[in-house]
């Protein structure tokens, strides 16, 4: 099939301090996160002068694919649209149509499935597309969390963190894997009933073992951060923060931190990593080392021009796990019936 573009569509973020609190309020509109919360978050972002790292590393993907196209011969242009701060994806919509674009593929910046991570961003495309009354059609590209230019990257980051460590550690060091944690409920409400759910912790576990076994590191953790609902709703624990003391109550005395769950360096990873989670192991005597994220690779903008291919030209999908491979969605509807809706709005079964 041939499309007239790829719209990059992605979280957002604040630009500068005085975006800071309408961004948030985007973000958690009818969500039920607590204002102490949306304090401390405001703080985190005004930590490093209200401006989100987030753009500037999607524009940077975003060159490496226009690049990594007109490599490949592929005339393709791309957009950039988001969720919660401009560009936003509404606005984006407009523009395309206003450029004779009707068709166009659509990369969300997570490689996983579940609510926030997959289904949300098909929310998203529904928004996008009534704001032009539906003049564009919209396909998803797929989840590629079991991709091997995924996998890849993300082991060479490891290796390379494992690398930083003093030579006397790294034998000693744990490897500790995070990701974004989400409501208990939300997490086993999405994914297809018959799989029990869970297809966002599952897909984490899974790239997870992928990078381990890539780096041949037979132990390791997988662990969850940046948490924000209110304290009595369950979400996948444990923290990275208690981790660290967990782990320095059991010996250890270094880690290799890998934020499997992220895409690039986002205000999640350089704070609640790379500040609180370091501060807490350096606290405890421990060493605190953290992977990069796979976004700035080389080899992250290959894996979205192959997953266009997969659309564009006959090319097998890739993938290292037995893990179903799901995400695509056509026009923002669910990729299978009742595949990671959002646990309010299931239908009763
Ligand atoms: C699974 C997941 C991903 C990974 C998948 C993906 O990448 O899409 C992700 C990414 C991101 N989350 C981000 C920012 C925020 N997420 C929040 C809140 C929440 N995230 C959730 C989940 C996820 N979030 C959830 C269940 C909530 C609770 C409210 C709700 O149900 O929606 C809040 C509110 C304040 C707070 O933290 O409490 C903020 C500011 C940014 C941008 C950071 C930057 O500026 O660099 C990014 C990339
Ligand atoms: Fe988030």
């Amino acid at each position: 099939m041939s499309f007239d573009a790829l719209l990059f569509l992605s979280f957002g973020g604040p630009e500068g301090p005085e975006d800071v609190r309408p961004f948030l309020e985007n973000v958690t509109r009818g969500r039920g996160v607590p204002p102490e919360r949306l304090d401390e978050v405001a703080q985190h972002y005004l930590h490093f002068g209200g401006v989100s790292p987030i753009n500037r590393l999607n524009l940077a993907i975003i060159d490496a694919v226009r690049a990594e196209l007109a490599r490949q011969g592929m005339d393709l242009p791309v957009y950039f649209g988001n969720r919660n701060w401009h560009p936003m994806v509404e606005d984006t919509a407009a523009k395309m149509v206003a450029d004779g674009i009707r068709t166009a593929l659509v990369f969300p910046t997570s490689a996983y499935g579940g609510y926030s991570a997959c289904r949300q961003y098909d929310e998203d495309i529904l928004r996008a597309r009534a704001a032009v009354d539906e003049a564009l059609d919209l396909v998803k590209l797929r989840q590629f969390f079991d991709h091997p230019l995924f996998v890849d990257a993300v082991a060479d980051a490891v290796r390379a963190a494992y690398a930083e460590l003093p030579a006397d550690q790294r034998d000693q060091a744990r490897l500790v894997f995070t990701a974004h944690s989400v409501p208990n409920s939300a997490d086993e409400a999405a994914g297809p009933p018959e799989e029990g759910g869970q297809r966002y912790s599952r897909q984490i576990a899974e790239a997870a073992r992928l990078v381990a076994e890539a780096v041949g590191v037979p132990a390791y953790d997988v662990v969850w951060q940046s948490r924000s609902g209110p304290p009595h709703i369950p979400w996948l624990a444990p923290d990275i923060v208690d981790h660290v003391a967990t782990l320095h109550a059991n010996g250890v005395q270094a880690l290799v931190v890998s934020p499997i769950g992220f895409v690039s360096d986002h205000l999640e990873v350089i704070w609640d990593l790379d500040a609180e989670a370091k501060d807490r192991a350096t606290e405890l005597g421990m060493t605190f080392t953290r992977a990069a994220t796979p976004g700035p690779d080389p080899r992250f903008a290959q894996l979205i021009v192959e997953l266009i291919r997969e659309h564009t030209h006959p090319t097998p999908p890739r993938k290292l796990s037995p893990l179903p491979t799901a995400g695509c969605t056509r026009n923002g509807l669910p990729c299978t019936p009742l595949c990671c809706e959002p646990p309010t709005r299931r239908r009763p079964t």
